[in-house]
């Protein structure tokens, strides 16, 4: 029996062209400019250190980070400093107004029926945690924290292609892989947690990259549908 759904986000739930045109950008435009606000924060020393190991840039400066930021950012490389800087930025954008999320229009209906059906409803991303926050917070069907049981992400599971990020969310839920279903657009994430024991549902849109899901049953829209069945 499936107890919990744990969703991805860009590409499932999402317009992956809403984090490349909208998103991306944002963070793009704003991130020398945080570093420099935030310069004596906790989370700005995090994301200097663990920028400079991941490039191997030991000395490098405020500036170089920022460089190397930005290029992360045109080459989409889901590195976990990248994405807590692009968190933080994000929080504030939609906070202040400037972001509204997005989703595909089946999504807030499907996860409003999944929850009031006694399905949990998690989200492993390689946003982080606080990006995912903002992102359920702002949507253009409002805030729809409160339909979700809790978030993962680079830092609290790991890569979404490696079977260990999915046994550690098994964990950190409480229940087996067999009792988990995970819904992705992208095969490789889809192959792992398969790997996992787990379930697995990947959602092909036609707008959407990836077409050939594999072997994993496919769905085209989350309308009407139930993980359980
Ligand atoms: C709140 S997620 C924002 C998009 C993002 O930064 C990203 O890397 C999307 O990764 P996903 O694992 O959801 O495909
Ligand atoms: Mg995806």
């Amino acid at each position: 029996m499936i107890s919990a759904a744990v969703i991805d986000i860009e590409g499932t739930v999402a317009a992956t062209d809403h984090v490349h045109r909208v998103l991306f950008p944002y963070s793009r435009e704003r991130i020398g400019d945080w570093l420099a606000e935030h310069r004596d924060t906790a989370v700005v020393a995090e994301v200097l250190a663990q920028t400079r190991d991941l490039a191997g840039r030991p000395d490098a400066g405020e500036t170089e980070v920022a460089e190397i930021l930005r290029r992360w950012i045109d080459e989409d490389v889901k590195a976990a400093p990248l994405k807590t800087a692009q968190g933080e930025i994000w929080r504030a954008g939609y906070a202040s107004g400037e972001l509204v999320s997005h989703l595909y229009p089946d999504v807030p209906g499907a996860l409003r029926s999944w929850v009031d059906g006694g399905l949990a409803v998690y989200v492993y991303s390689s946003g982080s945690v606080e990006a995912q926050r903002g992102w359920f917070a702002h949507t253009p069907y409002g805030d729809l924290t409160g339909l979700l049981s809790g978030h993962f992400d680079l830092t609290n599971a790991g890569g979404k292609r490696e079977a260990s990020s999915y046994r550690r969310i098994a964990e950190a839920v409480g229940l087996p892989g067999e009792r988990l279903v995970f819904l992705s657009d992208i095969p490789a994430e889809l192959d792992a947690a398969a790997e996992a024991g787990w379930h697995t549902i990947g959602v092909r849109r036609p707008e959407e990259r990836f077409q050939d899901l594999g072997r994993h049953r496919v769905v085209e829209s989350l309308h009407g549908f139930d993980p359980r069945r």
